[in-house]
């Protein structure tokens, strides 16, 4: 599997406010751009706590794209990684726009399982306590994803760099401060201390009145 991690962030390294209230950091070329590589996946992942906080839909903005996507209804699959099914059953993710796959832990309740695969969710299970990515990986796979990429947040993009298994980073860098202490980050989690991730930056490019990165992943790196 291919993994591009996308995410926009301000230039002080902000991916929202510290209430975790979306916000608007693309300008409308970079947007398409986001809409060309969902084009262009099998599947878009997010953690639940993107689903909380943002409500996403996760298909393609202009439908004439729709012809060039991988997946099979059209839009890319969707993937949300919720360990115990926290993902509301009124969420955005849930309609029948694409298939929408919840990965959920073991912990997650038979009942809770039910109830989002009743609201239209392909429920599957990788590993106890918390979901484990590379088997949700290696399930996605067998469920015919082979791009994939992920739109955040930077808990769930952490998980992936700190189990290598990210391909790509494209991280476009908006004009305008966010700040906070608390405010989500590209990578947040527990951080890294001894071993990084190492990139090799492949393109810079100005996209509206910010910047685009292209990394790709090359291993980690002791500093
Ligand atoms: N500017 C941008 O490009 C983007 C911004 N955002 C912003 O980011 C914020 C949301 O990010 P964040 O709160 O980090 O949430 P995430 O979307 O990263 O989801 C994190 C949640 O995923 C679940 N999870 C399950 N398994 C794992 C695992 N192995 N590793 C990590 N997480 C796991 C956890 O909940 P549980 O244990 O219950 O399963 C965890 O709390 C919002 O403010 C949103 O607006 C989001 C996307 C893009
Ligand atoms: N690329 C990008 N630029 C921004 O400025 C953003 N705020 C985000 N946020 C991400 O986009 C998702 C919304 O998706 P839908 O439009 O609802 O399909 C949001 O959940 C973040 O993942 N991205």
């Amino acid at each position: 599997m291919h993994v591009v991690v996308n995410a926009a962030a301000s230039a002080d390294g902000k991916l929202s406010t510290r209430r975790r209230e979306q916000v608007t950091i693309s300008g409308p070329d970079d947007f398409a751009r986001v809409d060309r590589l969902r084009a262009a996946s099998d599947a878009v992942l997010v953690g639940v706590g993107t689903v909380l906080a943002d409500d996403p839909h996760l298909t393609l903005d202009d439908p004439t794209r729709e012809g060039e996507t991988r997946g099979d209804a059209g839009n890319p699959a969707r993937v949300v990684v919720d360990s115990s099914g926290r993902t509301p059953l009124d969420a955005r993710v849930l309609d029948d726009a694409a298939t929408t796959y919840v990965v959920v832990a073991g912990e997650a309740t038979a009942d809770r399982r039910a109830a989002l695969a009743d609201a239209g969710a392909e429920v599957f299970v990788a590993g106890d306590e918390r979901v484990a990515l590379p088997e949700a990986l290696s399930k996605l796979g067998e469920r015919g994803v082979g791009e994939l990429m992920v739109e955040g947040g930077g808990e769930i993009i952490y998980s992936l760099f700190e189990a290598e298994l990210v391909d790509e980073l494209s991280l476009y860098v908006g004009s305008l401060v966010i700040g906070g202490r608390e405010a989500p980050t590209p990578a947040d989690g527990p951080g890294f201390v001894e071993s990084f991730p190492q990139l090799s930056l492949r393109d810079v490019t100005r996209v509206d009145d910010g910047v685009l990165l292209q990394y790709d992943v090359v291993g980690r790196s002791e500093r």
